[in-house]
């Protein structure tokens, strides 16, 4: 898929919303890529994830055994590529705050993809592939459908994005004054109780 055909996804499906959003790092941006809206249409998800495994297996040498995701926002995209992959799919949640695989065993040097529905700053992966090395796993690439760094996240481990679109963030200290002057929502699950 070209990157336009994956954005024309998100916008097809309403995802691609504009105002005043803090993301997951506490950066604030004036677009937000909801893709829950996408992920409430299983043929669309389909459509991303066939085409982020098929991207997978040209950038992941030798075989993977599990992709493994980041609650909430990797869940469905993690098991939707999985299928492609033909490969379980397990997924990791907050737990005081820090990411854990509370439901799943790891077998030591399983060779491992995350797959992430958005990378910004590319803590969450980094988050996850760190919970993920600290079971022995071999964690092998990090991918996600949309990349907002345009490619300058550092995730931690080699980063396969199925699109790149590069978004404005800004610290809560240097907003420009359109920004602020807009009200700010927080749809991500970070932080929540
Ligand atoms: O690269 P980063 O700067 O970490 O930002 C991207 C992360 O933010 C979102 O998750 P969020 O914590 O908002 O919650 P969600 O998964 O429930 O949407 C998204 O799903 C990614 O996990
Ligand atoms: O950085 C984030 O938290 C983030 C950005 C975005 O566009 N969409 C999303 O779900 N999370
Ligand atoms: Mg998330």
């Amino acid at each position: 898929m070209t990157r336009d055909e994956v954005l024309q996804v998100f916008r097809d499906a309403g995802a691609m919303l504009e105002g005043h959003f803090i993301l997951s790092s506490g950066l604030h941006s004036p677009v937000f890529l909801q893709k829950a809206r996408v992920f409430m249409y299983p043929e669309k998800t389909e459509i991303l994830c066939r085409a982020l495994a098929a991207k997978i297996r040209e950038s992941v040498p030798g075989p993977i055994d599990y992709v493994v995701s980041p609650a909430l926002g990797g869940l469905i995209p993690g098991y939707e590529t999985a299928r492609h992959l033909a490969i379980p799919a397990m997924w990791v949640e907050r737990e005081g705050g820090e990411f854990r695989l509370r439901r799943f065993e790891m077998p030591k040097g399983a060779r491992v993809v995350i797959v992430e529905d958005i990378v910004t700053t590319g803590l969450s992966s980094r988050e996850t592939v760190d919970a993920l090395r600290a079971l022995g796993a071999d964690v092998l690439a990090v991918t996600c459908l949309i990349d907002r760094s345009g490619g300058e996240a550092d995730p931690g481990a080699p980063l396969v994005a199925l699109a790149e679109y590069k978004v404005p963030a800004y610290p809560e200290d240097a907003l420009p004054p359109e920004l602020a002057a807009l009200p700010a929502m927080k749809p991500g699950s970070r932080g929540l109780t």
